[in-house]
């Protein structure tokens, strides 16, 4: 991209606004990026409805081009639930229901999924850039400091996201790989 304009990230969350800044700022391209804070309602439907409909919100609010995010977390036993609508499963029943609510399925298996959205102004068709991290529901293990990160151990690993030094969880993470995919695009742009 040549524009220097820092990229605007519409986000309410810090925690998600930290890790953008440090995998957005690090690497051999870094890009610079300025958050707005706004309140946009959320739809339901797929992983890519929501964060479409987020960003396409978001730009009209901004009046430029923005990114969005959306981000869910699927248990396979639930074949996916609850994905887009995490946060308000966390939020009510907090990190001992999430282990609770797979209590008598044979898989504890999880998916996180992480959708950015990028939109080149109001009424510009949002592109989609997805990552996914596959790994397994635990008993809370870590800093309760970002949503489920505390019960979500990937793949591979002995740790939960939470005990993950940030660096290291940015390398494998649902976001980490939705943001390389950005980051290739974002150089393609004239
Ligand atoms: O442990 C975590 N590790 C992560 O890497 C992560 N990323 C998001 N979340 C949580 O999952 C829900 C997504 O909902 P969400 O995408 O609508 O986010 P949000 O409403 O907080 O912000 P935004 O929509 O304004 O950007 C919210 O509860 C977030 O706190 C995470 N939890
Ligand atoms: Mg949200």
């Amino acid at each position: 991209m040549t524009s220097q304009k820092a990229l605007v990230f519409v986000t309410g969350n810090a925690n998600k606004l930290r890790e953008v800044k440090e995998i957005l700022s690090s690497g051999g391209h870094p890009i610079e990026v300025e958050s707005q804070s706004l309140e946009i309602p959320e739809i339901q439907g797929t992983t890519v409805e929501v964060a479409a409909a987020k960003c396409r919100k978001a730009a009209e609010l901004v009046g430029g081009p923005c990114i969005t995010e959306d981000t869910a977390l699927g248990f396979v036993a639930l074949k996916g639930l609850p994905g887009p609508y995490i946060k308000h499963f966390m939020t009510e029943i907090g990190h001992d229901g999430l282990n609770a609510m797979l209590v008598g399925f044979p898989t504890k298996a999880a998916e996180a999924i992480c959708t950015f959205a990028y939109s080149a102004g109001p009424g510009t068709e949002p592109i989609i850039f997805e990552g996914r991290t596959p790994g397994t529901i635990v008993s809370a293990r870590g800093p309760k400091v970002f949503g489920w990160d505390a019960v979500f151990q990937p793949d591979g690993y002995d740790m939960t996201y939470a005990e993950m030094p940030s660096d290291e969880k940015n390398k494998i993470s649902h976001r980490g790989k939705a943001l390389e995919k950005l980051r290739t695009y974002l150089q393609s742009l004239p």
